[in-house]
């Protein structure tokens, strides 16, 4: 899976400036098929303008892209919508998509949200919602889908369900995922490589390894590493030769 011929979009030491501030700099990271890759960083630190010079949105970047895909999806951190207007959901997707009945319902069933097809708009819930925008960025089935805070709006149990349902998104349409998030604790469940940003990466790698590197700890103190003890093994035991277990 880590062949060349898998890269969706690649960012090399990319940047980018406004009125002579970085807004981010020296990024480098790649997406593969089927791969999952999470930013994460404090407020300001980068995160959105990542994901958009991943999109292709910002002209005049430093270092370069290498994007291998047209097909992409995107869930944008805002959206603007006019919640006094009656909206059905069907007609939301078809706003921006020029997408066919087939490809709305194959997009609603799987995000799960087949029933909400002719609702309101204005009347579903934050994590309904979430789902309503993945539909749509999943529609015509991209490969390669950006993420930006997919869970805003969205309680605990909510969270957790909507990072299981971005796995069974990645796996069912074998898309490469830029995931933005604040939310580590939950991240960490769902995600093949982390890079954490504060202006420049800080640090990268695995979920494990990113938790444990010093600059992250400094950047989300020392708790935030803690969480990794829910998901780490935790192997209280040794084997006998025989395989058994010794108790320690
Ligand atoms: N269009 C813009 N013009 C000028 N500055 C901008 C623009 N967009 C973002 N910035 C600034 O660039 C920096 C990075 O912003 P960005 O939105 O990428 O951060 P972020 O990590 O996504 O933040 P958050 O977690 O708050 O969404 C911030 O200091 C922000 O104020």
């Amino acid at each position: 899976m880590n062949s060349d011929n898998n890269i969706l979009v690649k960012l090399n030491n990319a940047g980018f400036r406004q009125n002579n501030k970085w807004l981010v700099e020296d990024v480098s990271l790649q997406v593969e098929k089927g791969k999952i890759v999470t930013l994460i960083g404090p407020n300001g630190s980068g995160k959105s303008t990542t994901a958009k010079i991943a999109l292709g949105i910002y002209k005049n970047i430093e270092g370069s892209i290498e994007k291998n895909t047209n097909k992409i999806g995107y869930v944008p951190q805002k959206i603007s919508i006019d919640w006094t207007l009656p909206l059905r959901v069907k007609d939301f997707m078809v706003l921006t998509e020029n997408i066919n009945d087939d490809q709305i319902n194959e997009a609603l069933l799987l995000t799960g949200v087949m029933h909400l097809k002719n609702k309101n708009l204005g009347n579903l819930s934050g994590g309904e919602f979430q789902r309503v925008l993945l539909s749509r960025a999943i529609s015509k089935k991209p490969e390669l889908l950006v993420l930006d805070e997919p869970v805003q709006g969205v309680d605990y149990t909510g969270e957790i369900a909507l990072y299981a349902l971005i796995k069974k998104i990645s796996d069912t349409l074998n898309c490469g995922i830029l995931l933005i998030s604040h939310d580590l604790h939950t991240v960490m469940t769902a995600t093949d490589h982390v890079v954490c940003l504060n202006g420049h990466v800080c640090c990268s790698g695995s979920p494990t390894d990113v938790a444990k590197n010093s600059e992250y700890k400094t950047l989300f103190g020392e708790q935030a590493s803690q969480i990794l003890s829910v998901y780490e093994h935790k192997h209280d035991h040794e084997h006998s030769d025989e395989g058994r277990i010794k108790k320690n």
